[in-house]
């Protein structure tokens, strides 16, 4: 299984995101911004964590409009893996592979500590891993992680199972205490928490881990 990690100006957990991808059996290009086409073979996108374009204009808005990301949204659109952490997951809603947005923090200010995470659906290949109604800890680390979506998207996205994760004790505002949001098809991820920080017990715990290799494993088989 072959994946790239998206490197921006300002991100922060690409080697992160690499390295829990590689300790779970993938093979791993990092792919810079102005790159236009991805790597040859490449079955998963991953679009890390950090302040791309040091969050100017709105968080992921610059990085949304970057020359790989015609590359990242072709390869969704043709039913394509991708998977974004964090900045990534902003970075999805606004190139709109993703619905919502990522508003400011509820209290204004960012929260970076290790919260409670309940798997809404273990229908994808990011979740299957866990059971549906487990909460593993993940830390989250953000100034917008506020998750907000109108009315009728969000009654879509509960109607299809499409939430993927919930926060067990709401840190941000998120509507419907939403924390990950699965697309369409359920082959593109964002998650605000940071699951590849979770991922070995030197972490504290590996709980983040059966995400990487439940993705390998199943690709792999694919
Ligand atoms: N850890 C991250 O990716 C942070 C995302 C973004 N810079 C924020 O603070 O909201």
């Amino acid at each position: 299984m072959h994946a790239a990690v998206i490197v921006f100006p300002g991100s922060n957990c690409d080697r992160d995101l690499a390295v829990a991808l590689e300790r779970a059996g993938a093979r791993v290009s990092m792919v810079w911004h102005k790159d236009t086409e991805m790597p040859a073979g490449v079955d998963f996108i991953g679009v890390p964590g950090g302040f791309s374009f040091g969050d100017y204009l709105r968080c992921g808005a610059i990085a949304a409009n970057s020359p790989i990301c015609r590359s990242v949204i072709s390869h969704a659109n043709k039913g394509g893996y991708v998977f974004g952490v964090c900045n990534g997951f902003q970075i999805l809603t606004e190139t709109g592979l993703l619905p919502g947005a990522l508003l400011r923090n509820a209290a204004l200010k960012y929260i970076c500590k290790p919260v409670g995470l309940k798997v809404e659906t273990a229908d994808s290949i990011y979740t299957g891993g866990y059971d549906k109604g487990q909460v593993i800890t993940v830390p989250i680390a953000h100034h917008d992680g506020n998750y907000n979506v109108d009315a009728d998207n969000l009654a879509r996205l509960k109607g299809e199972d499409r939430v993927a994760f919930t926060y067990t004790d709401n840190p941000n505002g998120s509507v419907a205490d939403i924390a990950g949001v699965l697309s369409e098809n359920r082959r593109v991820l964002g998650m605000m928490p940071h699951p590849e920080r979770m991922a070995e017990a030197l972490h504290g715990n590996a709980e983040g881990a059966a995400l990487f290799s439940h993705v390998v494993e199943q690709l792999v088989h694919a």
